[in-house]
């Protein structure tokens, strides 16, 4: 196996049957589908669409997109027709997963046009967590960090967001996905860059913060939180928040559901509501914008993206990833023997990076060796998709 970025692992493809692509695809996929029919009292249209691509994406092949799809050419140029006739569990996973939402919305008519365009097919899903009393609690919580110096609390923020990546609609889908924590002799966290990424962002009230959100709810609340502590303490002056440009990977945030959790946060009490007035009025003055670039949902990796992102992301004094996908499309969704140096895999990247993940597939770089030998050793390759360990890597 190569142990540096120059000689790239192999890219992930579903068609091992037993691996966490292949269950991905043969079962989450179609509980996916399911949950989705249950939770909108869709016509007939909608249902045989649905069973069209359940059957599609289980046992058939691609197919190419029709000739008047808006996003027909975008989808070309992101390597449609190279895989159109091919088994989704031949292709590489990253895409196959990615085109699966794209197809799943057409099923349940989001793109339009007609009555059902724009209409979240995981919106029950995300709104009831959003009113748990989870979330509920998460919030009153906030009230409990008044007392701590400002860079405890903004420690705790920044664990707050890493952790509310274990919050994924998706995921808990997935019998792979539920277990215990780690035990008490592997770390819960395997790499913790967190006091390199606090250096990267001195009070100046200058730093600008490019978020790279992933799912909405019980996620996003933290960020967002973390994003205010940011600002109301000087340490960045301005942040652009990416989300999705429409549902993707069940709890995915798009502009939607950031107004969803703003209006959550001004509606509470506490603290909580404090960090939603200053969002809200940050919106409004341009300390905050929010961007929902199509790249934002491309089945390809970020050494992909197209030259106004990458400018976007240049731009940024550093750009936060959260959550696995992005992990995926940071590094590349490849076998990387667990200690290929991070740097390396993200040298390409148009300026500081950090990359905050809880560890949902087998996807991982910038282990030390003993970190990797203590968890193979307490669980064998477990660890990688429990959703259990979590990680902050940073590149300058
Ligand atoms: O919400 P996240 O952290 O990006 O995770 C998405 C999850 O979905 C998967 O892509 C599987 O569907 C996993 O790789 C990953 O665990």
């Amino acid at each position: 196996m190569p142990d540096t970025a120059s000689e790239p692992a192999p890219v992930l493809l579903g068609n091992e049957p037993g691996s966490f692509p292949h269950g991905v695809l043969a079962e989450r996929h179609p509980a996916i589908i399911r949950q989705v029919r249950e939770s909108f009292p869709y016509e007939p249209g909608q249902h045989r669409a649905l069973d069209a691509l359940l059957a599609n994406c289980t046992e058939g092949e691609i197919e190419p997109l029709p000739g008047d799809a808006r996003d027909r050419d975008r989808w070309t140029a992101w390597g449609l027709d190279e895989y159109v006739g091919r088994s989704w569990f031949d292709v590489p996973w990253l895409w196959a997963e990615s085109h699966f939402y794209r197809r799943l919305l057409d099923a349940v008519g989001w793109f339009g046009p007609g009555a059902w365009q724009g209409i979240d097919p995981f919106r029950p899903a995300k709104t009831a967590e959003l009113d748990s009393p989870e979330t509920d609690e998460e919030l009153a919580a906030l009230d409990g960090l008044a007392g701590l110096p400002a860079d405890e609390r903004g420690r705790a923020l920044l664990h707050g967001s890493l952790w509310g990546n274990r919050a994924d609609l998706g995921f808990s889908l997935s019998a792979t996905g539920t277990g215990a924590g780690p035990r008490d002799d592997v770390p819960a966290l395997v790499a913790d860059d967190g006091e390199r990424l606090w250096s990267l962002l001195p009070p100046s009230g200058t730093n600008t913060l490019c978020l790279v959100a992933d799912n909405a709810g019980r996620e996003l609340v933290p960020d967002l939180l973390l994003v205010a502590h940011l600002l109301a303490h000087g340490r960045i002056g301005r942040a652009v928040l990416h989300v999705k440009p429409y549902p993707y990977y069940v709890s995915d945030a798009t502009t939607a559901d950031v107004v969803d959790a703003l209006r959550r946060l001004t509606r509470a009490e506490g603290a909580a509501a404090d960090h939603g007035r200053l969002l809200w009025s940050a919106l409004a003055d341009g300390r905050l914008t929010v961007r929902a670039h199509p790249f934002s949902c491309a089945p390809l990796p970020y050494a992909d993206m197209p030259g106004d992102l990458r400018a976007e992301f240049a731009a940024a004094t550093v750009t936060v990833l959260k959550g696995d996908l992005n992990y995926r499309r940071l590094v590349g969704d490849r076998l990387w023997p667990p200690t290929t140096p991070f740097a390396d895999v993200t040298a390409y990247f148009p300026g500081p990076v950090a990359a905050l993940r809880t560890l949902k597939s087998d996807v991982i770089t910038g282990l030390d060796a003993d970190t990797e030998g203590a968890l193979v050793a307490a669980e064998g390759q477990r660890w990688r998709t429990s959703g259990t360990h979590a990680l902050i890597q940073v590149r300058r």
